[in-house]
């Protein structure tokens, strides 16, 4: 038995990945539109309507319209976008973050993938905050660098293009569109201070989360903050927890492999003053078209990681 499956936006950057992943699978039946019908609002309502799933693979605001155009059919939608990651009816698509999680994506109609960017704040911010192992009211600064995939289109063709950028820093208005998602569940009091930067790689993130105990002691030390990590993601296939950097450093690779992994690095100072929590996934893996597949598998009630990087 397959369910079918119409990928609005496919042939963009995370359509085609997810395409990739679902490559041969019996369990899907793809939906696809011709190339000069595929931004037909008609075709797309038709397929929309048509299918038992859709992924939104599309700008926030043709996102909207997608949902709007599938709105009283049956389909049961995944949006990529960050059109409805705060919104009231979408469950948010990270399954691991909070127990109970998977269980309500399961049952969802309205799912919205995490950001790549808060999935790596969030693997630490919200079961650590939901432990009372990190205080809600703290001043949290987010640092990032994600590959230059995670522009989409536009940006892959001007890094491509001009081979001279080595770091390009952004978000300056602070009004970056993963603050309100980083900062709702999380259950923040205040919006984190976000530094979000590109790298000439093609794909690839760390996203890390600097900690002092010895401007607020309510954070718990790094003993307990592993064990707590440990816990949670413990018999998790995507995400792993260590407190390991090789030779003393993290490395983000030019030209490497898509990954749907999550993986989670703790340090501390030697006098447990200050604590540097580093997650590494790849924009298009557990940030995008990896975890689409995930959110699409929990929800068919398929093996949740078939088609995955493991
Ligand atoms: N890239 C990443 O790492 C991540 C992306 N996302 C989100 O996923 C979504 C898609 O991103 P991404 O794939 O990178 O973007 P791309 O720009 O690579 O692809 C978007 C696709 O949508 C198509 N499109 C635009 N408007 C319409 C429309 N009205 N109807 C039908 N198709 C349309 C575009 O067409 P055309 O080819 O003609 O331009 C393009 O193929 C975005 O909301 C993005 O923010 C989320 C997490 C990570
Ligand atoms: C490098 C880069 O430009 N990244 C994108 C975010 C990619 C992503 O996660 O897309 P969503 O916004 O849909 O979550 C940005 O900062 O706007």
């Amino acid at each position: 038995m397959s369910v079918s499956l119409f990928i609005d936006g496919a042939v963009g950057t995370t359509g085609l990945e997810i395409a990739e992943r679902l490559g041969g699978r019996a369990d899907i039946e793809l939906i696809t539109l011709a190339e000069d019908r595929r931004k037909d609002s008609t075709a797309r309502a038709d397929a929309l309507r048509g299918a038992d799933f859709a992924i939104l693979c599309l700008p926030d605001d043709a996102a909207r319209e997608a949902a709007a155009l599938a709105e009283g059919s049956a389909v049961r939608l995944i949006d990529a976008s960050s059109a409805h990651r705060v919104a009231a009816g979408w469950t948010y698509g990270f399954a691991e973050m909070a127990t109970g999680q998977r269980e309500a994506i399961a049952a969802a109609k309205y799912v919205s993938n995490p950001g790549c960017y808060p999935t790596g704040f969030l693997a630490f911010a919200a079961p650590l905050i939901a432990a009372g192992l990190l205080p809600a009211d703290y001043p949290y600064v987010v640092h990032a660098v994600s590959g230059y995939s995670g522009g989409g289109k536009a940006l892959i063709a001007r890094f491509e293009e001009d081979q001279g950028i080595a770091w390009r820093g952004y978000g300056f208005a602070m009004g970056h569109k993963h603050v309100p998602e980083m900062t709702q569940h999380a259950g923040l009091t205040h919006a984190p201070v976000f530094a979000p930067a590109v790298i000439p790689a093609h794909r690839g993130m760390a996203v890390e989360l600097p900690l002092s105990r010895a401007a607020d002691p309510r954070i718990a030390p790094a003993d307990e903050i592993m064990a707590a990590l440990c816990a949670h993601y413990a018999g998790s296939p995507l995400v792993s927890v260590g407190t390991d950097a090789p030779d003393g450093e993290l490395l983000l690779r030019q030209g490497s492999n898509p990954t749907d992994r999550l993986d989670l690095r703790v340090f501390t100072s030697a006098d447990g003053s200050q604590l540097r929590l580093v997650a590494l996934l790849d924009n298009l893996g557990k940030g995008a078209s990896g975890a689409c597949v995930q959110n699409l598998n929990i929800m068919a009630g398929l093996p949740e990681t078939a088609g995955l990087r493991l």
